[in-house]
Parts: C-alpha cells; structure tokens; sequence
C-alpha cells in the first residue's frame, strides 16, 4: 500500500470525483457513511451514550456533521459542537443546511467548553488532512479539553492537530484518540512511535477512491500488507534437495549469550535453509549440538568470544551478530567478513554496534548486505541522535543510500530502508515480541531466506519482516502478550511463511 502526504491525498480525492463523475460531496456522504457503519458495528452504542460531534471549519468538519445527522437520525441523543471560525469550505456549508432541526448545535465558546463525561464519545471532525499549521486559540483550548475528559475520541481521518506527514512542534495540541478511522490509505504519522499517543488504534474505511489514480501516485514510502506478501515465497519444487535453498553460515554468540546463537540457529532452520552451520566459541559447542541437531556446528579456538573467521567458500549467505560481543578479537572478525564475502551478509546485534564503535568498518560494507538495528543500536551506527521519528526516517534513509545496503529499523512498524531510497514499513507484529530474543530470531529467519538464492535481497527482507511478526501474531492465541517467547515464535515460522506460499 503506498503512503501519500496530505497533498497527495487532497489530489486523490480530486482524481476520485472526476473519474469517477461525482461530487466531492458524494465522496464526503461515502466517508462521513463508512465512519457511521464503523461506530454502530464496532462500538456498538447504547442509545443512551452520550455522544459530542466536534467540527472544524473545513471538508473534515463537514464529515463530522453527516456522522451528526446520521446518529441523529439512528436516535442517539448527538449534540454537535463547531468551532468558530472566518470561512468554511463550501461542502462544509452545503451539510451545515442538510442539518436535521432537531439536532442540538452550539458554537464552541472558549469560556463555556462543552460539559462531556468520562462515559460519552467524541466524534473529532475538527481538522484532518488541511491542518496548514499547529493548533493555537480556541481550537487548542477545545483539544486539550476533549484529552483532559477522558472521554472516549473517535478521530474522522487524523486526530486534530496532527499533520499526516511532518512533526508537529512539541507541546502543541493534539488530539488523543481512542480510535481513528482513516480513508484507504495509511498516514506516515500512524507508523511512527512518537505519535502512538495521538492515533491510538488507527482502522482503514473504503472510500472507493480511484485505482488508477493511486497506480499513478508516485512516493517512496509503502505500507506492507498480507495481501501483498501472498505468493512471494516460492514454494519447493518436487525434486528439490537441501542444496536448492543454500547453505548458510550464522556467526554468533558469546560466554553468556549462547542462547541467542541458538535461537538464531533454530529460526534460520525453520525458515527453510538448506543447511545451517552456526560458528560459536568452544564454551557454546555443546550446547549448540543438544539444542539443534539439524545445524552443523564449528567451534572457534577461543573459549568465550569469536576470534577467526572460517573459510567462506561454502556458504550462499552469512549472518554475523546475535550475542556476539563486542572484543577486539571479535571486531576483527567481523573486519575480515566484511572484506572478504562475496554473498549477502545479515549484520545485527553486537556486529552492529561494532560498526558504531568502530565506524571506520562501514565503507567496508558489501553493498546489498541487510543490517537490523534496533533503534538504540541505529542511533550508535550513525553516531547521532535523531531529533524525532521523522529525522529518524531521514537518517536511515540517508545511511541505506550511502552504504548501499538494506537498512531495517525495528520496532511496532519496522521500517526497511532500500538503497534506492525506498522505505517499507512492516505491517505485522504485536508488543508481546518486545522480549529478549526476539531480534535473534529474524536475523535466523533473514539469514535463510537470503540463503535462498530463489529470492531477491528484498523479497528475502521483506518476507522475513512479514513471516517474522506473522508467527508471533500466530502464536499470540497460544501464549498471551506477556507470556510470549522469542522460541514461540520459531515454532510458527513454518505456519506463518507457508501462507505466504498460496497467492
Ligand atoms: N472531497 C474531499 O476532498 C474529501 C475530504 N474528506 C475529508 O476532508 C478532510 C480534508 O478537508 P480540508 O482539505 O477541507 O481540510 P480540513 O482538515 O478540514 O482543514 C482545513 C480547514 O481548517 C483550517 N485550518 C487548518 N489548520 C488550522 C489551524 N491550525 N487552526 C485553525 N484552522 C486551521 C483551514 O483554514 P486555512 O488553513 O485556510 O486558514 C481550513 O478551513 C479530510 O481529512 C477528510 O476528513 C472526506 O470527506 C473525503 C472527501
Ligand atoms: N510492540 C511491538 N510490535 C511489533 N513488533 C515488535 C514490538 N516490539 C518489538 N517488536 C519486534 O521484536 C524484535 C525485537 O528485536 P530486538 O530489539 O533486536 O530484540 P532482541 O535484541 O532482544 O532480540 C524486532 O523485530 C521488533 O520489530
Ligand atoms: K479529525
């Protein structure tokens, strides 16, 4: 799915109505109506609910008063509330004359601000995406009473006071919805970390805007769903032997940090590797062998930390990283894999704060090697701290281009970065993965599907980002957020990638 800005969006909209030869308020009656099925099968109202309609002076005020008139004309006791303003929009107008006359409206009167209980809803339809600047007056006055109710918000489109694509100043008023209920397409600003507090849980209504027009939209941004995903991963062919999917090599773990070379391992064995042989120092031999029987496993000399690269030549991919350490000893093994392969290399974890620590190591980088920092671990591989998530956004960007490697922030949405300036933000996933862990296992799952040399460098990305949440929302049912584990989301990578084999 593409992510437009809100420029982009207002042109869609415009492309809708004249392909399609209606009115903009056609396609106002089709959004304010999709907003109006969500509140009556999703929230399920008693008639009793006390419900406030909050409008701004534009189209998205002009949602907000056709959602007015049909709950009123459902029954609900809805009292409409419109902020004061110099000009509305024309469509705004024409459905402030299509008002039912017994609805209660009432001008927002910063010295009177509507009485709303804990208990009612509030339907904000004050500005979305025409906001041209951060709240300040009665407008802000307005916000900061509907957060300081605790009522529940129901946002048209954006929460107010939020910009669809850009910051917005710090401290100045926005909206703190419980839900919003977007047209279609995503925001940028519902992905970022920064803004979770504003959008709250964010659904897409159908609005029917024009396919084509968003064939043609160009951006560089994407949101990725399951439908698109489905039939990207090959399924095996009938005479297909363990050589078909690549042999990979998994540089990891440390004294103390053999689990996570073994939850690497494992992950990269259910991702469908050909064959797996995991480097461990000598203290995480035995362990590895017990815990995977189906990886090979070479012993380092040293007892604790990695300190020689085994030869290369056998392995289609290698992956460096997870509960490495970061000795000197180690460091220089990483210098020598990074100067000598000549396959994809997966880079996380401790290999990445090598590259932060010693930032000499970055020309090195293969280009079209994946990395996977986390973003504390990105803010130390560019040395610099982001001024927010939007910066963030930039800086990975820039990094993804100049290294020209594949660059993934992780997170709720995690972000992957293409040389080419492409950003991809992943669409599965739950908190429950926020536990140790849970990185080790995508770099397993990227390692094996790099391996298979069937796949791009970003379908191979791209579907392990997918199948990496897909499983973990998998086993959810199973587990619970809380008791869920890195291994628990091993166990549903077959499940999860198998659904990405059937189209
Ligand atoms: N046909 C369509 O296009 C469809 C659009 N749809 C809906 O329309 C919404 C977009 O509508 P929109 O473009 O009218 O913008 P909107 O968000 O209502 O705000 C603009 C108004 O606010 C004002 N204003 C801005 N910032 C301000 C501030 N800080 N403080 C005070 N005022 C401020 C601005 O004034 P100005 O900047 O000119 O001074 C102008 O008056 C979209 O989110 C969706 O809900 C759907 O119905 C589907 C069909
Ligand atoms: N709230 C969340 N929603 C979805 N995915 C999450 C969430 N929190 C963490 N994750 C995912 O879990 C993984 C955590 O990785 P990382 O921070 O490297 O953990 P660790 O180093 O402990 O293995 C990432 O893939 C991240 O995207
Ligand atoms: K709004």
């Amino acid at each position: 799915m593409k992510l437009l800005s809100a420029a982009q969006t207002h042109a869609l909209d415009q492309a809708t109505i004249k392909a399609q030869n209606i009115s903009s308020i056609d396609l106002m009656e089709r959004a304010a109506n999709a907003v109006t099925d969500w509140l009556f099968k999703e929230l399920l109202l008693d008639y009793d609910t006390e419900i406030h309609v909050c409008c701004g002076p534009g189209n998205n005020g002009g949602d907000g008063l056709v959602v007015a008139r049909n709950l009123h004309r459902a029954g609900y006791p809805v009292r409409l509330w419109l902020l004061p303003a110099a000009r509305h929009s024309a469509d705004f107008t024409h459905q402030q004359h299509q008002l039912p006359a017994g609805l209660a409206v009432q001008e927002v009167n910063p010295d009177k601000l509507p009485d709303i209980a804990a208990t009612a809803m509030v339907v904000d339809a004050l500005f979305g995406t025409g906001l041209s600047r951060p709240l300040e007056g009665d407008a802000a006055t307005l916000v900061r009473h509907l957060n300081a109710s605790g009522a529940t918000v129901v946002a048209v489109d954006m929460p107010s006071g939020l910009f669809a694509d850009a910051p917005q100043p710090a401290g100045c008023a926005v909206v703190q919805a419980r839900y919003t209920l977007s047209f279609e397409l995503p925001k940028l600003a519902f992905l970022l970390p920064q803004n979770a507090g504003f959008v709250g849980d964010w659904r897409l209504l159908p609005l029917g805007l024009d396919a084509q027009a968003i064939r043609e939209a160009k951006t560089n941004l994407f949101f990725v769903t399951a439908d698109e995903m489905r039939g990207r991963f090959p399924e095996r062919p009938k005479f297909s032997h363990k050589g078909t999917f690549g042999h990979a090599l998994l540089l990891a773990g440390s004294q103390g940090k053999i689990g996570a070379a073994v939850l690497a391992t494992q992950a990269c064995l259910r991702g469908g590797v050909g064959l797996l042989t995991t480097r461990v120092p000598a203290v995480g031999y035995d362990i590895l062998q017990i815990s995977a029987p189906e990886a090979m496993c070479l012993a380092d000399p040293a007892a604790d930390f990695l300190t020689e690269l085994p030869d290369l030549a056998p392995y289609a991919a290698v992956g460096i990283g997870p509960g490495l350490g970061q000795q000197d000893g180690t460091r220089e093994v990483l210098r020598q894999l990074l100067t000598t392969a000549e396959v994809p290399l997966v880079i996380d974890a401790d290999a990445l704060n090598l590259l932060g620590a010693n930032p000499e190591l970055q020309s090195l980088l293969p280009p079209g090697s994946l990395l996977t920092p986390h973003p504390k671990e990105f803010e130390r591989l560019v040395g610099e701290p982001a001024r927010d998530d939007y910066h963030r956004l930039e800086q990975l960007r820039s990094f993804a281009n100049h290294t020209g490697c594949y660059c993934v922030l992780k997170g709720a949405y995690t972000a992957l970065a293409t040389p080419a300036g492409h950003i991809f933000f992943n669409s599965t996933g739950n908190p429950g993965m926020a536990t140790g862990g849970s990185g080790d296992v995508l770099t397993g799952l990227l390692l094996a599907l790099h391996a298979d040399q069937r796949l791009s460098p970003l379908d191979a990305a791209l579907l392990g980002l997918h199948a990496h949440g897909r499983a973990a929302d998998l086993a959810l049912p199973h587990t619970g957020h809380a008791g869920l584990l890195a291994s628990d989301i091993i166990r549903f990578i077959g499940p999860a990638l198998s659904e990405l084999e059937i189209l």
